[in-house]
């Protein structure tokens, strides 16, 4: 993996007739995690697919640069809310899914060190339909892990989970994902209070960042400083100014 980069962002967007944001700006610092919340509709996936090269249509008027000066064209992965497991292939199949589409070979060693450190060696022959959803997102975790990118962007990828394999996920996540440069979208205030080590609440016309906690992610869920972040967030998604 090549160094991480910051990532800067600047722009205004519009999808058909309408224009979803406008002068949103922020700079994701290298090599860590970043959380963004904001009201539905605001534009949150967008920015991610946007710096994902994945936003072909509507008109997005700004730049998104690196603080290499390289272009992020294959630096990046990006895990979504669903899982997108291909249903007839096995975990080890799933796993390598990106370099089975490209027609490149598949570093076997590598796949299954990554399902193993996500804890499923025992269950590398099946298929998803018979696996848990927790299970299945820790397939979707070693899929991303796999492409080995500097940069890696998850919109949701926890809230479809129990509470505990939630937080389960969030430790298993963090840990894998450490020194990269992390955007993860989320809409609940306790998630990015643990995670974030830069946080932006995003609204149409701007986006605003909150301090975190103090340290390295993620921050224990009961220290009084993780508390203060998450119950600044909750006021702050609820339109009570800080
Ligand atoms: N391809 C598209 N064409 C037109 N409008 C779109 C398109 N994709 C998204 N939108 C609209 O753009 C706006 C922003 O969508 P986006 O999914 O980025 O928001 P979000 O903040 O991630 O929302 P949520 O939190 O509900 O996932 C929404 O109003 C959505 O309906």
């Amino acid at each position: 993996m090549t160094a991480p980069p910051a990532i800067s962002f600047d722009g205004s967007l519009r999808l058909g007739e309408a224009q979803v944001f406008f002068g949103v700006s922020f700079t994701l610092p290298a090599g860590a995690w970043s959380c963004v919340l904001g009201a539905s509709g605001v534009g949150k996936s967008s920015v991610l697919r946007l710096i994902a090269g994945l936003l072909p249509e509507g008109r997005f008027d700004g730049r998104i640069t690196t603080s290499d000066g390289a272009p992020l064209d294959g630096r990046v992965a990006l895990m979504a809310q669903s899982d997108l497991l291909m249903p007839w292939l096995d975990v080890r199949q799933n796993v390598t899914l990106g370099a089975r589409l490209r027609g490149t070979p598949v570093d076997v060693t590598r796949r299954d060190r990554l399902i193993d450190r996500v804890g499923l060696t025992a269950h590398a022959h099946k298929k998803p339909g018979a696996l848990s959803g927790g299970m299945r997102q820790r397939v979707a975790l070693a899929r991303t892990l796999m492409e080995d990118t500097p940069v890696v962007l998850l919109d949701e990828p926890f809230s479809a989970l129990d509470a505990r394999t939630r937080n389960e996920m969030q430790d298993l996540a963090a840990q894998l994902l450490r020194g990269r440069t992390v955007l993860l979208v989320t809409h609940d205030p306790a998630e990015a209070a643990r995670l974030g080590e830069h946080i932006l609440v995003m609204e149409a016309s701007g986006a605003t960042a909150v301090a975190p906690a103090p340290g390295q992610g993620p921050h224990p869920v009961d220290a009084p400083a993780t508390i203060a972040v998450q119950m600044q967030l909750f006021d702050r998604l609820r339109g009570i100014p800080a």
